[in-house]
């Protein structure tokens, strides 16, 4: 890592088959793939970005949606800096599911809710026909649940994914001197040194 360069721990969320996989590929790579696969457990990227002059790697965790693989995702949730809650647009249910995924990641990550944390909310396959969840809606979530931004994405067309991360970079750096300090993870392991790699933890 670059001297002044702070690691920043981003979870990625959301039901199965939604996207967060190929957002994080996207991001960190450039990269599509049609035919991607379910995660299991957990896989990590890192991406070093600049932000208004700051450096930071970010530690990208990107989590299976699957129910059975719950208990392989949430002990990834602790020390988490950034928490990415996706649905897709053309699925209603993984929009209704939010509130699930908000509430599983604070009780697992060991924050009591209410508490100031840098959320950020990713509406995918917004390149998709059919919408069954308008922006209104989802933008009214987000302000009831403490005015999280929103962002419509596209992993496969590549709309506004950069954007997003890098929002939740600003989200963080302005909550920043609010956040408590947290819980880190118990069994952690240091993955500093590994950038653009691509590691599976199914652990
Ligand atoms: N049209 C469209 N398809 C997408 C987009 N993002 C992902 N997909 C497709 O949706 C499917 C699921 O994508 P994944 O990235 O594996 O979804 P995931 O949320 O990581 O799924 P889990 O690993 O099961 O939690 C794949 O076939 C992707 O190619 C998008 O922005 N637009």
């Amino acid at each position: 890592m670059p001297p002044h360069t702070k690691l920043l721990k981003v979870v990625l969320l959301g039901d199965g088959g939604v996207g967060k996989s190929s957002l994080m590929n996207r991001f960190v790579s450039n990269k599509f793939d049609s035919q991607s696969f379910h995660t299991i457990g957990v896989e990590f990227l890192n991406k070093d970005v600049t932000i208004k002059g700051e450096n930071y790697t970010l530690q990208i965790w990107d989590t299976a949606g699957q129910e059975r693989f719950k208990s392989l995702r949430t002990p990834f949730y602790r020390g988490a800096d950034i928490c990415m809650l996706t649905f897709a647009v053309d699925d209603r249910k993984s929009f209704e599911n939010l509130p699930m995924w908000k509430k599983e990641f604070l009780y697992y990550a060991d924050i009591q809710d209410g508490t100031p944390f840098p959320f950020i909310v990713l509406g995918n396959k917004v390149d998709m026909p059919n919408h069954e969840v308008g922006q209104d809606i989802a933008q009214a979530w987000c302000q009831k649940n403490g005015s999280i931004p929103y962002f419509e994405t596209s992993a496969k067309d590549s709309i506004r994914v950069d954007e997003a991360f890098n929002s939740a970079v600003t989200q963080f750096r302005s909550m920043e001197d609010k956040l408590e300090v947290r819980p880190q993870p118990t069994n952690s392991v240091d993955l500093r040194k590994k950038t653009a790699a691509n590691n599976t933890c199914s652990c």
